[in-house]
Parts: C-alpha cells; sequence; structure tokens
C-alpha cells in the first residue's frame, strides 16, 4: 500500500505517474535549454568563445548548487509540495524570460536583422538563468524524495523500480530535447528579419515546463504530503555546535568518553534529533570522494566533444556532427537501466552474490575509469594517424604564377564562409567579371586543402583541369564510432553509480532530511563540475591521452578510498530508528510521571546508554 490518497495499479500508487511525468517534462525543458545555450551565447550575444564556456559552466554548476537551498525551504519551512509548486513558477518564468531575450526583433528599430541594444537582451538572459538555477536546483531534490515518499514502509523495491523509471525520465527528457532543440534553433524566424530562431528553441522547453508544472498540480489531489518540521536546518546547525562546544568544555580526563562526539549534544537536544543528524553524518562523509566520478562524467560536453571534432563522423546515410555524439549517453541510458534492472541484477543475486548498492557504487566508479582508459587509447589512435602537416602550399608555393585559396573541412557547426561542413562532393564556381567555371571535388572529414588556381586558367563551362588541390591536413581518418565503448563504459558506470546512489541518499536519510540528503547528493555533481574548470586551468598537460590516463588513475585511487569507507558502513533503516527513539521517549514520559525528583543526570546517563542500544540493534547490515 503507498501512503497517500492515490489509487495503487500493479503495486505502485498512481500518484507516482504523475511525478515522472513531471521530471520527463522538466528534464527535457533543463535539457533542451542547455543543449543551445553555447551558441546562443556565441552568435545572438556575440559573445566569444572563453566568456561564453565559462557562463555556461558557471551556470551548470549553479544549478547543483541551489538544491541546498530548495531541500532547506522544503524539508524546514514549505514542504516538498508546496516548494516545488513556487520553484516552478519561477522556474517557468526564467524559461520565458530566456525565449523573450532571444526575440531580436524587441531592440531591432533599425530592422536590419541585428539587435539594437545588447544590454537589454544580455540582462534579460542573465536574469533568465538565475531564476532558472534556481527552480530547475530548487526542485530537483524535493522531486526525487517527494516520489520516494509516496510508497508506504513495506515497498522498498517498487521504490527501487521507481528511482530507476525516474533516471528513465531524465534521459527520455533530455534525449528528446537536446536532438528537437537544436533543429529548432536552426530554424529562422523573425518579424521584420529572419534570423536564427533561438527564440523558438527556448520557447519550446519553457512550454514544457509550464506542461511539468500543470501535471505535477493535476495529480494534487493523490499526493502523500509529508509535513515540513519546522526550521529542522537551524536545529541541526545549532546541535552540532552544541556538541562541539561541550566536548570542548569536558575536554579533561576526568569526564568519561562518549560513544560518538554528538553524544556530547544529549545534555540539551532530543535524542532523536541526535540519532538523525548522526545518520544524516554518516552518508555525508561517505559523499566526500564521490566528485570525482563526476569530473570524469562532466567531460563527455568538453573534452570527449572536442576528441570527436578530429574523428570521421560519416555513418553513411548519416553525418554525425561532433556534439550530437553526446546522445549515446541517454540512448544508452534508456537500454541499460532495463536490461540492469531485470537481467544483471537478478542474476547476480541468483549466483548469491550480496551487490549492495555501495558495491554497486565502486563497481559504477571503476566502469567510469574503464571509459578513460578507452579515451585514451581512441586519442593514441588519432595522434597517430593525425594530420602530420604536408606542407604549408602558399609558402612554397608563392609567386610562382598562381593564385590560391585554402579550405578547410570541419565536422563543427561554423560560420566560416570557407568551411564545409560535410563530406559530399562540392562544387564551386569561380568568377571572373561576367566570367565563370565550376570545379568540383570531394573533401574527407576534418581535412585541410589549398586550392591552385593556374594562371593558364580559361573560362569555359569546366575548370577541373585548371585547378589543382593539395591536401594540407589529412582527412581524419578515426571513425567516431571508436568512441562508442568509452561512452558505453561511462554510461554503464552511471546506472550503477547515479541511479543507485539516487535511492541510497533517499533510504539512508532521516524521515524529517530526505531532500536534504538529495541535495546533498547533487552537491556531489556541482564540486565535480567545479573540479572540471580547475583541472582544465591548471593541469596543462600537453598529451590528452596522458590527461585521459591521470584522470583515470585519479578515480581508481578514489575509488580504493571510497570502498574502504564503504567497507565500514552500516546500512540503516531510519523509519525503525525513529520508530524505536519515538516508543522510548514516550515510555520515559510515563516513567517520568511515576517517579519525580529522580536525578537528572542519572536519567540522560541511562537514556544514551538504551539509544546506543537501539541505534547498533538497527545497523546491522555492512556494505
Ligand atoms: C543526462 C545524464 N545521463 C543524467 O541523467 N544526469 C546527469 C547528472 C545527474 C543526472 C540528471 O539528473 O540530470
Amino acid at each position: 500500500m503507498g501512503k497517500g490518497k492515490s489509487k495503487v495499479v500493479c503495486g505502485y500508487p498512481l500518484s507516482i505517474f504523475f511525478i515522472v511525468v513531471n521530471e520527463f517534462c522538466e528534464r527535457f525543458s533543463y535539457y533542451g535549454m542547455r543543449a543551445v545555450l553555447v551558441l546562443y551565447f556565441k552568435y545572438f550575444l556575440r559573445w566569444d568563445d572563453d566568456l561564453a564556456t565559462s557562463i555556461y559552466h558557471t551556470f551548470v554548476a549553479l544549478c547543483y548548487l541551489t538544491p541546498i537551498l530548495g531541500a532547506i525551504v522544503a524539508d524546514s519551512w514549505l514542504g516538498k509540495f508546496k516548494t516545488i509548486i513556487y520553484l516552478s513558477i519561477v522556474y517557468a518564468v526564467g524559461q520565458v524570460a530566456m525565449a523573450v531575450s532571444a526575440i531580436h526583433d524587441i531592440t531591432d528599430s533599425d530592422r536590419d536583422g541585428t539587435p539594437d541594444s545588447m544590454t537589454f537582451h544580455i540582462v534579460l538572459s542573465m536574469v533568465g538563468l538565475f531564476l532558472i538555477a534556481l527552480g530547475t536546483g530548487g526542485i530537483k531534490p524535493c522531486v526525487a524524495a517527494f516520489g520516494g515518499d509516496q510508497f508506504g514502509e513495506h515497498q522498498d523495491r517498487q521504490r527501487r523500480t521507481f528511482f530507476s523509471v525516474f533516471y528513465l525520465c531524465i534521459n527520455g527528457g533530455s534525449l528528446l530535447s537536446t536532438i528537437i532543440t537544436p533543429v529548432l534553433r536552426a530554424q529562422e524566424c523573425g518579424i521584420y528579419s529572419k534570423q536564427k530562431c533561438y527564440s523558438l528553441a527556448f520557447g519550446v522547453p519553457a512550454a514544457l515546463m509550464v506542461v511539468a508544472l500543470v501535471v505535477f498540480i493535476i495529480g494534487s489531489g493523490m499526493y502523500y504530503k509529508a509535513e515540513p518540521q519546522g526550521n529542522i536546518m537551524l536545529d541541526v546547525c545549532k546541535c552540532i555546535g552544541f556538541a562541539i562546544k561541550n566536548r570542548y568544555r569536558h575536554r579533561s580526563k576526568q569526564y568519561p568518553k562518549r560513544q560518538h562526539w554528538m553524544d556530547w549534544a544529549e545534555e540539551k537536544y532530543d535524542k532523536l534529533l541526535i540519532a538523525q543528524i548522526k545518520m544524516v553524518l554518516k552518508v555525508l562523509f561517505l559523499y566526500i570522494p564521490l566528485p570525482m566520478f563526476w569530473t570524469l562524467f562532466d567531460q563527455k560536453g568538453s573534452r570527449w566533444t572536442l576528441q570527436a571534432t578530429t574523428m570521421d563522423g560519416n555513418f553513411g546515410a548519416l553525418v554525425i556532427q561532433p556534439d550530437q555524439m553526446q546522445t549515446v549517453n541517454p540512448i544508452l541510458i534508456l537500454t541499460l537501466v532495463p536490461i540492469m534492472d531485470s537481467l544483471i541484477y537478478p542474476l547476480i543475486k541468483k549466483c548469491g552474490l550480496n551487490f549492495t548498492p555501495l558495491k554497486r557504487m565502486t563497481v559504477g566508479m571503476l566502469l567510469a575509469a574503464i571509459a578513460f582508459v578507452c579515451a585514451a587509447l581512441v586519442q593514441i589512435q588519432i595522434d597517430v594517424s593525425t594530420k602530420q602537416l604536408l606542407h604549408s602550399s602558399p609558402y612554397i608555393l608563392s609567386g610562382q604564377g598562381f593564385i590560391y585559396f585554402k579550405l578547410t573541412i570541419k565536422g563543427k557547426a561554423n560560420s566560416d564562409s570557407t568551411t564545409v561542413h560535410n563530406t559530399d562532393k562540392a562544387t564551386f564556381t569561380l568568377r571572373s567579371g561576367s566570367q565563370s567555371c565550376e570545379y568540383s571535388t570531394n573533401f574527407g572529414f576534418g581535412s585541410s586543402y589549398t586550392f591552385f588556381i593556374h594562371s593558364t586558367l580559361v573560362f569555359g563551362s569546366n575548370c577541373q583541369d585548371s585547378v589543382t588541390a593539395v591536401e594540407d591536413i589529412k582527412p581524419n581518418s578515426v571513425h567516431m564510432a571508436l568512441q562508442i565503448p568509452q561512452y558505453f563504459f561511462i554510461t554503464a558506470g552511471e546506472v550503477m553509480f547515479s541511479v543507485t546512489g539516487l535511492e541510497f541518499s533517499y533510504s539512508q536519510a532521516p524521515s524529517n532530511m530526505k531532500a536534504v540528503l538529495q541535495a546533498g547528493w547533487l552537491f556531489t555533481v556541482a564540486i565535480g563540475n567545479f573540479i572540471v574548470l580547475i583541472v582544465a586551468e591548471l593541469a596543462k598537460i600537453p598529451k590528452q591521452w596522458a590527461e585521459y590516463v591521470l584522470f583515470a588513475s585519479l578515480l581508481v585511487a578514489v575509488c580504493v578510498i571510497f570502498s574502504i569507507m564503504a567497507y565500514f558502513y552500516t546500512y540503516i533503516d531510519p523509519t525503525e530508528i525513529e520508530a524505536q527513539f519515538k516508543k522510548k521517549i514516550n515510555e520515559d514520559d510515563e516513567d517520568d510521571k511515576s517517579k519525580p525528583g529522580k536525578a537528572e543526570v542519572e536519567m540522560v546517563k541511562r537514556d544514551s546508554i538504551k539509544c546506543h542500544d537501539e541505534y547498533d540493534k538497527a545497523t546491522q547490515t555492512k556494505m
């Protein structure tokens, strides 16, 4: 049985349908907007690459920092339901602001196709991005935890499946939007003049966010809505502060040691709160090594995409752009999550192995390290095959009766007029006054040519014989398909690490701090992104393959530390512990009423022993 007023369908509360659809639409909105953001900065706001990249990464990091704020508001004040509603409104307003900021006609008073007041567009889009970061980050820990809340105490299996389906929805939304919004951006639109349609590319995600909100509200009557329990974060901070101060005051040897340093708060604080803080601190401590996984994971969008630009994206009927390779991740998620859940995990269980959540996360980290070893091997192959500059044609041939032009064949969208974006036969028209002739040739992906036009050129219908093409840079010969193994390993790692971590963060959190621990989990993503920024700046390793090997080694080292920490972690059932504490507190209250005047110090000691016993009983299973 679920906990809300919701009907139960196939053992699942119907209310979670609204929650997963909400997540699908929200992730569509987020990833769709993100997919075209850098291009919007570069081509609409006319920022250079460095500024565009920095603002982009700062925005992404902010999106994973704001969950802390949303979680505090939800757990201490508004509750998850109201927090999701209010912050979704903020989020939708932010998306609309982005869409409006991309309408060039608003400030194009001279109707020449370019905005006249760039300041207006910059300010509006920055306000929009800030609201989006607040909204997406703020609701993220609440939606996951709110979904988990809908399950009853004996629905552990269903709750685990829910987190897998939840992850599928994230990636379904991400996959669709990263395919659709770049197509929308490529359309031309405008009132006075036609420009690339960023307003549509931002407008559709805005509409999806409104849909997400409406769907969530429709489910309103069915949800189980846990009440917020006061300003829990303030109580937590005060309690920790008191424990530290009290420990310091009693540092002399005459005072007996206590089992845990948090037990020094017992004189002033509720034992239940102390036990809950212990649960949270234990999990947060375990999170310390985790950002390293995200440091590797998030390089899909940067280093791996740059690697793809030096590879051959010709898949026969389909020419894949380097940035499109990233869609392999959500595609693999959609395939691997069901395979893991219905085949691999049950098979491992049948073999008698206890594949606990922390073991899964450890294996996930190792798989990510393997992915980077694959990336290094591909890089070595690219380096071997690449691009020796054959010669510098203009230097050798200048002044010998030729005119020349250079042409680079790139795999990346570019506004350079001498860049061809595919490997098809290209035809050039050579003109001199009213005379012209045509020259055609085939190009390889990533190659660069210098064309020499003979001074003896005679214009006619064909000038094939009067042009000599010299290949300066060989076409990319290493195929983009070779990146698939690294995508496979990183995604398999993500399924084991991230899907498991999401559920682990929920199941190990005390009832009043579920969203806070979800935020703690998302915080590891933010720190991972910061590490990418720092390493990119600091580690100037000349060989790219060596950088990949460095990252893989770092993750293996971190993984060893994590597995040792995980070995000493004991799984808990927060609901059971809380129930025992509440029961004992009630019993003590009864006891106190019947035996007035008992020495308070004695009581504290006795309670403390009992509480430890109960806490220990409930924390049996290791890694
Ligand atoms: C798109 C990724 N495969 C993914 O699902 N995520 C990356 C960071 C966490 C997670 C998400 O919630 O978006």
